[in-house]
C-alpha cells in the first residue's frame, strides 16, 4: 500500500480534519483517533496523575480533533463525480455554536455559496463554554450527509481553526445585555477581534476573505484588520448585506412589486441606527426610486427608520435577534464576491476606506456600493449621485464610526482610547 497517497489524519495536522482535499487520489479508510490509554503505575499518586493526564489529553483531543465521520480519509478519484471538483476551500467560522451559524453552516455545506463542484472544509471555532454545543453542531453536519462537505474540525484556538482559511466568517461576539455600555461592548468584543486578527495574520491563507458579523461589526472589522498587517486590508468586510436586503424588502412593499425588481441598493456607513439606506441611487424596475415612489416624506422618514430599526423590531417579536435572515445575507455577501455582479447593479458591504472616491473619512470601515468580477475581490462604484440629504446622513454615520475608532485606539495600536460616543445611536437590534 502506498501510504503517501493517504490523507493525513487530523491529529497529525494539528487541528484540521483528515483529507487533504484537492483533486489528488485519497485512499478511503476510517481513522478515528483517540488518546492512548495510560500504562499502569503502582502508586495511588501516580494513578491519580495518570487519570488527570488522560482527562487532560481527552479534553485536548476534544478541542482539536476532526469530528466523527470527517476523520475518514477517502479516495477522491475513486468517485467519478469528484473528478470535476475544484480544490477544497477552507471556511473558518467563529461563534459556530450560535444562532446565526446554526443556519449558515448548513447552507455552506449544501453548496449554496460556492456551487455544486466545490468541496468544502468547515473549521468551527467555539469556546470552553460552547465546546459541547459545537460537537452537537458537528453531529448534525455529519447526519446531513452533504457530499461536498469533506472536512469538519472543531476547536477553541483561533490559531488552529484559522489555519489556511480561505474565508473567515467572524460571527462570535458577546451580545449587548441590559446595562452594558456601548463603550464596554466595543472593548470586550474588540479584544476578541484583536486576537482573531492576530491569529488570521499568522496562519490564514494570504488572500483570506474575512467577513465580520459580530457587532459592532464595522469597528470590529477595523480592529481585526489592524491586527493583521500582513493581510490585505481590502479583504476585510463588515456585514451590511442584511441591511441591504431589509431595504429592498421595504421598497418592494411600498412600490407593490416583488423584491427582485429592486436594484442598486446601497447601505452607507455603520451597521447601526445611523446607517443610510440610499433611495437616491436605488432603482425599481430600472427606474430611480423617487420616480416610482413620490412620497419623499415616507422615503426620508418611515423607510429610513424602518430599515435602521428593523433588527430591534424583530427582537421584540421573536425574543432574539435575526439569525436566519442574517445567515442568508452572509450567503448573499459571499456569493456577491464569487460571482460577477450583474451588469449595472452593485451590492453593499462595509470595507476599509482607503482612497475612496466619495470623500468619506479614510481609515474606517464604512459600507459602500461595490461590484465584483467574481474573483473574491471588488471595486467601489464610482458614479453615484449625492444630494444634501444623503450626504448629511452619511456624515452622521461617519462621525459615529470615527468616535468608535477613538474608543478602540488601544486595540488598533493607535495609542490611548478616548471614548465619547454619540448618545443617540445604537445597534440595529437595540430599541
Ligand atoms: N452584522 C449583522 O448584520 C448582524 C450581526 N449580528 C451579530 O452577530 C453576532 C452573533 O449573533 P448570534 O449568532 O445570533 O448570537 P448567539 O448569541 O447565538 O451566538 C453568539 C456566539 O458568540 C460567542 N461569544 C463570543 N464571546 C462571547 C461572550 N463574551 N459572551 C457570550 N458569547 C460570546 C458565543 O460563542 P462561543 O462561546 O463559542 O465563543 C456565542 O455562541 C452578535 O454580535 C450579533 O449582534 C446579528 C445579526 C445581524
Ligand atoms: O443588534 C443585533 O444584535 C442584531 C443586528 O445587528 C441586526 O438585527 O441587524
Amino acid at each position: 500500500m502506498d501510504l503517501s497517497s493517504l490523507a493525513r489524519p487530523q491529529a497529525l495536522r494539528g487541528g484540521s480534519t483528515g483529507a487533504l482535499g484537492a483533486h489528488a487520489a485519497r485512499r478511503r479508510s476510517v481513522q478515528l483517533l483517540r488518546p492512548r490509554r495510560p500504562t499502569f503505575r503502582c502508586s495511588v499518586e501516580a494513578a491519580k496523575q495518570q487519570v488527570q493526564g488522560t482527562l487532560a489529553a481527552e479534553a485536548e483531543a476534544a478541542r482539536k480533533e476532526c469530528f466523527g465521520v470527517f476523520c475518514t480519509t477517502y479516495d477522491l478519484e475513486a468517485d467519478e463525480k469528484t473528478k470535476s471538483w475544484k480544490k477544497l476551500v477552507n471556511v473558518s467560522v467563529s461563534g459556530a455554536a450560535g444562532m446565526i451559524s446554526n443556519h449558515l453552516l448548513f447552507k455552506l455545506a449544501s453548496g449554496e455559496v460556492f456551487g455544486q463542484d466545490q468541496p468544502i472544509a468547515l473549521k468551527l471555532l467555539g469556546s470552553e463554554r460552547s465546546l459541547q454545543a459545537l460537537e452537537g453542531v458537528a453531529m448534525e453536519l455529519e447526519d446531513s450527509l452533504y457530499p461536498l462537505l469533506r472536512e469538519v474540525s472543531i476547536g477553541i484556538d483561533p490559531y488552529v481553526i484559522f489555519e489556511d482559511a480561505d474565508w473567515a466568517l467572524l460571527i462570535g461576539a458577546k451580545p449587548r445585555g441590559p446595562g452594558v455600555e456601548r463603550a464596554a461592548l466595543l472593548d470586550i468584543n474588540g479584544q476578541i477581534f484583536a486576537e482573531q486578527g492576530k491569529a488570521l495574520n499568522a496562519v490564514a491563507s494570504r488572500n483570506v476573505k474575512v467577513i465580520v458579523v459580530g457587532n459592532p461589526c464595522n469597528t470590529n472589522a477595523l480592529i481585526c484588520l489592524k491586527n493583521a498587517p500582513n493581510l490585505p486590508a481590502k479583504n476585510f468586510h463588515a456585514l451590511t448585506r442584511l441591511d441591504e436586503n431589509r431595504a429592498k424588502c421595504q421598497l418592494a412593499l411600498k412600490a407593490g412589486v416583488f423584491y427582485d425588481k429592486i436594484s442598486n441598493m446601497t447601505i452607507w456607513g455603520n451597521h447601526s441606527t445611523t446607517q443610510v439606506p440610499d433611495f437616491l441611487n436605488a432603482k425599481i424596475n430600472g427606474r430611480p426610486v423617487k420616480e416610482v415612489i413620490k412620497d419623499t416624506k415616507w422615503l426620508e422618514e418611515d423607510f429610513t427608520i424602518t430599515v435602521q430599526k428593523r433588527g430591534g423590531v424583530l427582537i421584540q417579536k421573536w425574543g432574539r435577534s435575526s439569525a436566519a435572515s442574517t445567515a442568508v445575507s452572509i450567503v448573499d455577501a459571499m456569493r456577491s464576491l464569487v460571482t460577477p455582479t450583474p451588469e449595472g447593479d452593485w451590492f453593499s458591504t462595509g470595507v476599509y476606506t482607503t482612497g475612496n472616491p466619495y470623500g468619506i473619512a479614510e481609515d474606517i470601515v464604512f459600507s459602500m456600493p461595490c461590484r465584483s468580477k467574481g474573483d473574491g475581490d471588488y471595486e467601489l462604484v464610482k458614479d453615484v449621485a449625492m444630494d444634501d440629504f444623503l450626504w448629511g446622513r452619511i456624515k452622521k454615520s461617519e462621525a459615529e464610526l470615527i468616535a468608535e475608532k477613538r474608543c478602540v485606539a488601544h486595540l488598533t495600536g493607535e495609542g490611548n482610547a478616548f471614548c465619547d460616543l454619540p448618545g443617540d445611536t445604537m445597534l440595529p437590534g437595540e430599541m
